[in-house]
């Protein structure tokens, strides 16, 4: 089986070690063996980035135009192809995984627009005879890495911005999914982007990551992962100095008031909660549901979870991929145990299925009973596990929603409209959702949360750019 190169300042280079990329909902399939860099590969990148800066900087709009919008135009024309891929080594659906890939190309045409709405202000001084600009600059070199669960989507909205503000990346994608990551390097490369301006190194965090956060040549770093690795990372960019951007986990509520569509709360929750195994750091993973309307919730939820297909991601008519791989069900199902060792009612599902195929396949779990000081109502799981709370009021229910460490998507279902514009205003979230659920955010405005869940400036949209520039204030004397 050939290797999958990583491409450092223009070149594809093997080197080093391979990593094969293992289909989860078929353990037996190997799609293909990855190159994974060491530290001196991360170095050359880093070197071949830094080199190619000064003239990317300074490149004409039209060239990063046309590049990211030729990117842009091969990614959704080969949607289906890729997002094939991606579902195959992900585990999310079929047509999740289309979706992801057709946002991924959005999000290039998007930035190529960007590109030729690049602005500045031109203002009076207070003193008389001077003239005030302010422009935005390229950082310098920049440091993406990403997390698994979104394999083209995340790298695509970090990689766009950078290169259409004028920087220079170096880009390393999570180990499970390096299959996505490599087929967008390809798309760039024969798109034009210049030797050294792009550069993918496949590989361990601890090893390219931690020589990319390091790096004194390494402007800034965009990270999407969890807590702790987005901590530790923050700590090292910190003593250094250099910027940095974190999206990280969350623990998001979703709550129901006794005025609420049946339906539309039903529906929220479960696409909200399950779809994509779970595995969004936008999943609701607590319901909180006022006393009148709990056991029809409960009782719905229920009958729409038994209604799912749990199965092969390829597979037509499957509403639930399997979990992406063996140590994260191993999480999953550690946090099904305490969730019953701390007496919430297991309700729903939290079995292991077979199929077909050797795959890690978990039926949706449903608890009830949940409390707020339980650890399946505070930790990320990060899987098809959600939790109902009983409250009493809409009071009480803004107030275990956010009683959480994380602020990243926060979700409200009533037909009240004093209740949706109280929440809208006192959510402590990052994005508030009404009668919608709290996954499933748009490609053109920002996007991150408050508190425990991100730090740094905001991704996506015209806001990306405060991360991916910096600011210069020119004074003219006449
Ligand atoms: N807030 C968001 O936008 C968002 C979006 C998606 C996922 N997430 C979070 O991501 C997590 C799941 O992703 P994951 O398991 O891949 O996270 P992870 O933290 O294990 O890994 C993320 C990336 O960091 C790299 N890494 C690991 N150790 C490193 C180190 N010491 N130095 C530098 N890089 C290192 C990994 O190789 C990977 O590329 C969940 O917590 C989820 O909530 C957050
Ligand atoms: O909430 S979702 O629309 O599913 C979503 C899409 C992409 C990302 C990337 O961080 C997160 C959530």
């Amino acid at each position: 089986m050939n290797v999958f190169p990583n491409l450092i300042g223009g070149q594809w280079l093997e080197g080093g070690s391979v990593n094969p990329n293992i289909n989860p909902s078929n353990l037996d399939d190997v799609i293909g063996q990855y190159a994974q860099a060491d530290a001196a590969q991360a170095h050359s990148a880093i070197a071949a980035a830094r080199a190619a800066f000064p003239a990317w900087a300074l490149s004409g709009i039209q060239q990063r135009f046309d590049i990211l919008d030729k990117a842009g135009s091969e990614i959704l024309a080969r949607k289906e192809e890729l997002g094939a891929l991606l579902s195959r080594e992900e585990g999310k659906t079929l047509p999740e995984g289309i979706g992801e890939v057709a946002r991924a190309g959005q999000i290039f045409k998007f930035f190529a627009g960007e590109v030729l709405r690049l602005s500045g202000d031109k203002l009076p001084s207070v003193r008389p005879g001077i003239d005030v600009e302010v422009t935005r600059e390229p950082v310098g070199v920049i440091g993406l890495i990403t997390p698994w669960n979104f394999p083209i989507a995340i790298p695509a909205w970090k990689i766009a911005p950078a290169l259409a503000y004028g920087n220079c990346v170096v880009f390393k994608p999570a180990e499970l999914v390096p299959g996505s990551a490599w087929a967008l390097a390809d798309i760039l490369h024969r798109a034009g982007v210049p030797a050294g301006v792009f550069n993918l190194v496949m590989g361990r965090g601890s090893v390219v990551g931690d020589v990319m956060v390091r790096h004194r040549d390494v402007s800034a770093i965009s990270f999407t992962g969890s807590v702790g690795t987005g901590r530790a990372i923050a700590a090292l960019a910190a003593e250094r100095l250099a910027k940095v951007q974190l999206e990280m986990g969350g623990k998001n509520p979703l709550v129901v008031l006794d005025d609420a569509d049946l339906s539309v709360a039903v529906n929220c929750a479960v696409q909200g909660a399950y779809f994509s195994t779970g595995q969004r750091c936008t999943a609701s993973s607590r319901f909180i549901v006022t006393s009148g309307i709990h056991d029809r919730f409960v009782q719905g939820v229920k009958e729409r979870l038994a209604a799912l297909k749990v199965d092969d991601a390829l597979l037509e008519g499957t509403d639930i991929g399997p979990v992406v791989d063996a140590s994260q069900l191993d999480q999953d199902l550690r946090y099904i145990e305490i969730g019953k060792s701390e007496d919430a009612e297991l309700v729903f599902g939290g079995e292991l299925l077979q199929r077909r195929t050797r795959g890690h396949f978990l039926s949706p779990a449903l608890f009830t009973g949940a409390t707020a000081g339980m650890r399946i109502s505070r930790e990320e799981i990060f899987g098809p596990v959600a939790s109902v709370q009983r409250v009493a009021d809409y009071e009480e229910a803004l107030a275990v929603a956010n009683d959480t460490e994380f602020g990243l998507s926060s979700g409200v279902v009533t037909t009240s409209l004093k209740h949706a514009s109280h929440f809208k205003r006192h959510a402590q979230a990052g994005m508030v959702m009404v009668n919608a659920p709290t996954a499933g955010v748009d490609y053109h405005v920002p996007f991150g949360g408050r508190k425990g869940s991100s730090l740094g400036p905001r991704e996506q949209g015209r806001y990306a750019a405060e991360f991916y520039t910096t600011v210069k204030t020119t004074y003219i004397a006449a």
